[in-house]
Protein backbone atom coordinates (compact mmCIF):
# COMPACT_ATOMS: atom_id res chain seq x y z
CA UNK A 1 0.00 0.00 0.00
CA UNK A 2 1.46 3.62 -0.80
CA UNK A 3 2.02 6.00 1.49
CA UNK A 4 -1.14 8.12 0.58
CA UNK A 5 -3.60 5.08 1.04
CA UNK A 6 -2.01 4.54 3.97
CA UNK A 7 -2.73 7.66 5.41
CA UNK A 8 -6.21 7.49 4.28
CA UNK A 9 -6.92 3.97 6.17
CA UNK A 10 -5.89 5.57 9.22
CA UNK A 11 -8.44 8.33 8.84
CA UNK A 12 -10.82 6.20 7.95
CA UNK A 13 -10.29 3.67 10.89
CA UNK A 14 -9.66 6.42 13.56
CA UNK A 15 -13.15 7.39 12.86
CA UNK A 16 -14.89 4.08 12.75
CA UNK A 17 -13.58 3.64 16.28
CA UNK A 18 -14.79 6.90 17.31
CA UNK A 19 -17.75 6.13 16.26
CA UNK A 20 -18.39 2.86 17.37
CA UNK A 21 -17.12 4.20 21.04
CA UNK A 22 -13.50 2.44 21.00
CA UNK A 23 -12.03 6.04 21.28
CA UNK A 24 -13.25 8.81 22.88
CA UNK A 25 -11.81 12.51 23.29
CA UNK A 26 -8.40 12.82 22.77
CA UNK A 27 -7.19 9.75 23.70
CA UNK A 28 -5.50 6.61 22.11
CA UNK A 29 -2.80 6.67 18.83
CA UNK A 30 -2.53 4.55 15.71
CA UNK A 31 0.63 3.78 13.75
CA UNK A 32 1.50 1.65 10.37
CA UNK A 33 5.07 0.73 9.74
CA UNK A 34 6.49 1.79 6.04
CA UNK A 35 8.96 -0.26 4.09
CA UNK A 36 11.44 1.90 4.79
CA UNK A 37 11.21 1.03 8.66
CA UNK A 38 9.50 4.63 9.23
CA UNK A 39 6.35 5.02 10.81
CA UNK A 40 2.76 7.23 9.84
CA UNK A 41 1.18 7.63 13.87
CA UNK A 42 -1.54 9.80 14.83
CA UNK A 43 -0.80 13.19 15.86
CA UNK A 44 -0.39 14.28 20.12
CA UNK A 45 -3.72 15.77 21.56
CA UNK A 46 -5.61 14.73 18.34
CA UNK A 47 -8.96 13.00 18.14
CA UNK A 48 -9.05 9.78 16.30
CA UNK A 49 -12.75 10.76 14.89
CA UNK A 50 -11.56 13.69 13.13
CA UNK A 51 -8.24 13.03 11.36
CA UNK A 52 -7.10 14.69 8.10
CA UNK A 53 -4.39 12.42 5.92
CA UNK A 54 -1.90 15.18 5.66
CA UNK A 55 -1.82 15.96 9.70
CA UNK A 56 -0.72 12.06 10.79
CA UNK A 57 2.91 12.02 11.44
CA UNK A 58 5.65 10.32 9.89
CA UNK A 59 8.68 9.48 11.93
CA UNK A 60 11.72 7.84 11.26
CA UNK A 61 12.67 4.51 13.20
CA UNK A 62 14.81 6.80 15.59
CA UNK A 63 12.05 9.04 16.75
CA UNK A 64 12.62 11.96 14.54
CA UNK A 65 9.79 13.88 13.36
CA UNK A 66 9.68 14.14 9.47
CA UNK A 67 6.42 15.09 8.17
CA UNK A 68 2.44 16.36 9.19
CA UNK A 69 1.78 17.61 12.45
CA UNK A 70 3.95 16.57 16.39
CA UNK A 71 3.63 13.09 16.40
CA UNK A 72 1.95 11.15 19.72
CA UNK A 73 3.76 11.36 22.44
CA UNK A 74 3.45 7.45 22.53
CA UNK A 75 5.23 7.05 19.02
CA UNK A 76 8.23 6.01 21.13
CA UNK A 77 6.82 2.86 22.60
CA UNK A 78 4.95 1.71 18.43
CA UNK A 79 9.00 1.76 17.60
CA UNK A 80 9.76 -0.15 20.62
CA UNK A 81 7.08 -2.62 19.18
CA UNK A 82 7.90 -2.56 15.50
CA UNK A 83 11.48 -2.74 16.71
CA UNK A 84 10.56 -6.18 18.24
CA UNK A 85 8.15 -7.71 16.23
CA UNK A 86 9.56 -7.59 12.22
CA UNK A 87 6.04 -9.13 11.61
CA UNK A 88 3.95 -6.23 12.97
CA UNK A 89 2.89 -3.93 10.26
CA UNK A 90 0.30 -1.53 12.76
CA UNK A 91 -0.63 -0.61 16.27
CA UNK A 92 -3.84 0.41 18.05
CA UNK A 93 -3.46 2.12 21.53
CA UNK A 94 -6.59 3.21 22.62
CA UNK A 95 -8.36 3.71 26.22
CA UNK A 96 -11.18 1.37 25.63
CA UNK A 97 -13.83 1.39 28.97
CA UNK A 98 -13.29 -2.58 29.59
CA UNK A 99 -10.17 -3.26 28.54
CA UNK A 100 -8.99 -0.18 30.83
CA UNK A 101 -10.91 -1.40 33.60
CA UNK A 102 -9.19 -4.60 33.61
CA UNK A 103 -6.02 -2.65 33.71
CA UNK A 104 -7.14 -0.84 36.68
CA UNK A 105 -7.30 -4.29 38.80
CA UNK A 106 -4.89 -5.45 41.13
CA UNK A 107 -3.89 -8.98 39.23
CA UNK A 108 -2.09 -11.59 40.84
CA UNK A 109 -0.87 -13.50 37.84
CA UNK A 110 0.54 -10.18 35.34
CA UNK A 111 2.10 -12.27 32.84
CA UNK A 112 -1.65 -12.92 32.19
CA UNK A 113 -4.40 -11.05 33.35
CA UNK A 114 -7.68 -12.61 31.76
CA UNK A 115 -8.76 -15.87 31.82
CA UNK A 116 -9.21 -17.70 28.88
CA UNK A 117 -12.82 -17.43 28.26
CA UNK A 118 -13.05 -18.06 24.09
CA UNK A 119 -11.35 -19.46 21.02
CA UNK A 120 -11.08 -15.88 19.92
CA UNK A 121 -9.29 -14.45 22.27
CA UNK A 122 -6.86 -17.01 21.99
CA UNK A 123 -6.49 -16.64 18.40
CA UNK A 124 -6.44 -13.18 17.90
CA UNK A 125 -5.44 -11.59 21.68
CA UNK A 126 -3.27 -14.16 23.35
CA UNK A 127 -1.62 -13.80 26.52
CA UNK A 128 -2.03 -10.62 28.38
CA UNK A 129 0.58 -9.74 30.14
CA UNK A 130 0.34 -6.35 32.51
CA UNK A 131 2.97 -3.30 32.20
CA UNK A 132 3.67 -1.58 35.34
CA UNK A 133 2.27 1.76 35.29
CA UNK A 134 4.21 4.83 34.36
CA UNK A 135 3.32 8.37 33.16
CA UNK A 136 2.15 8.44 29.23
CA UNK A 137 4.74 9.70 27.12
CA UNK A 138 7.52 8.41 30.20
CA UNK A 139 10.03 6.71 28.20
CA UNK A 140 10.26 4.27 30.00
CA UNK A 141 7.34 2.90 29.25
CA UNK A 142 8.33 2.40 26.05
CA UNK A 143 11.47 0.33 27.86
CA UNK A 144 9.01 -1.60 29.31
CA UNK A 145 6.57 -2.09 26.39
CA UNK A 146 10.29 -3.25 24.46
CA UNK A 147 11.21 -5.73 27.19
CA UNK A 148 7.37 -7.79 26.25
CA UNK A 149 6.58 -6.63 22.34
CA UNK A 150 8.56 -9.46 21.22
CA UNK A 151 6.60 -12.43 23.22
CA UNK A 152 3.35 -10.50 22.66
CA UNK A 153 0.71 -9.42 19.96
CA UNK A 154 -0.81 -7.46 22.81
CA UNK A 155 0.10 -5.83 25.92
CA UNK A 156 -2.02 -4.28 28.95
CA UNK A 157 -0.25 -0.84 30.37
CA UNK A 158 -1.74 -0.67 34.48
CA UNK A 159 -3.57 2.24 35.08
CA UNK A 160 -4.02 3.18 31.01
CA UNK A 161 -4.81 0.53 28.31
CA UNK A 162 -3.95 -1.63 25.95
CA UNK A 163 -1.39 -2.01 22.85
CA UNK A 164 -2.28 -4.34 20.25
CA UNK A 165 -0.30 -4.88 17.24
CA UNK A 166 -0.76 -6.71 13.78
CA UNK A 167 0.18 -7.94 10.19
CA UNK A 168 -1.85 -4.86 8.71
CA UNK A 169 -4.31 -2.03 10.16
CA UNK A 170 -7.55 -3.94 10.06
CA UNK A 171 -5.43 -7.00 11.51
CA UNK A 172 -4.65 -5.38 14.73
CA UNK A 173 -8.21 -3.66 14.89
CA UNK A 174 -9.73 -6.96 14.60
CA UNK A 175 -7.56 -8.21 17.83
CA UNK A 176 -8.13 -4.92 19.98
CA UNK A 177 -11.78 -5.20 19.43
CA UNK A 178 -11.89 -8.81 20.45
CA UNK A 179 -9.71 -7.67 23.54
CA UNK A 180 -12.00 -5.20 24.43
CA UNK A 181 -15.52 -7.70 23.89
CA UNK A 182 -13.15 -10.27 25.92
CA UNK A 183 -13.35 -7.52 28.93
CA UNK A 184 -16.59 -6.95 28.72
CA UNK A 185 -17.21 -10.57 29.47
CA UNK A 186 -14.83 -10.57 31.90
CA UNK A 187 -16.93 -8.06 34.13
CA UNK A 188 -20.14 -9.53 32.73
CA UNK A 189 -19.54 -13.36 33.78
CA UNK A 190 -18.37 -11.78 36.95
CA UNK A 191 -17.93 -14.27 39.76
CA UNK A 192 -20.33 -16.87 38.48
CA UNK A 193 -18.20 -20.07 37.93
CA UNK A 194 -16.91 -19.94 34.76
CA UNK A 195 -15.95 -23.06 32.38
CA UNK A 196 -12.33 -22.05 30.94
CA UNK A 197 -11.14 -23.20 28.26
CA UNK A 198 -8.18 -26.33 29.01
CA UNK A 199 -4.79 -26.58 28.55
CA UNK A 200 -5.38 -28.88 25.49
CA UNK A 201 -7.86 -26.72 23.43
CA UNK A 202 -5.12 -23.43 23.89
CA UNK A 203 -2.66 -25.50 22.31
CA UNK A 204 -4.91 -26.96 19.44
CA UNK A 205 -6.02 -23.71 18.80
CA UNK A 206 -2.27 -22.18 18.89
CA UNK A 207 -1.70 -25.60 16.40
CA UNK A 208 -4.41 -24.75 13.95
CA UNK A 209 -4.30 -20.60 14.04
CA UNK A 210 -0.72 -20.02 14.46
CA UNK A 211 -0.47 -16.26 15.12
O1 LIG B 1 -3.30 7.71 24.54
C1 LIG B 1 -2.57 8.66 24.65
C2 LIG B 1 -1.50 8.70 25.67
O2 LIG B 1 -1.26 7.42 26.17
C3 LIG B 1 -2.77 9.84 23.78
O3 LIG B 1 -1.54 10.51 23.60
P1 LIG B 1 -1.29 11.32 22.26
O4 LIG B 1 -2.42 12.30 22.10
O5 LIG B 1 0.05 12.01 22.45
O6 LIG B 1 -1.27 10.31 21.12
ZN1 LIG C 1 -2.88 6.09 26.07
Amino acid sequence: MSEDSLRSEIVKVGSLLYMRGLAHGSAGNLSVRLDDGSILVTPTNSSLGFLAPEQISKVSPAGTHIAGDPPSKEAFFHLAVYEERPTAKAIVHLHSTHAVAVSCLCHDNSADVLPPLTAYQVMRVGRLPLIPYYRPGDRKLADAVRGLAGEHKAMLLANHGPIVSGKSLQDAVHAYEELEETAKLFFLVGNRPVSLLTCEAITELNDVFPS
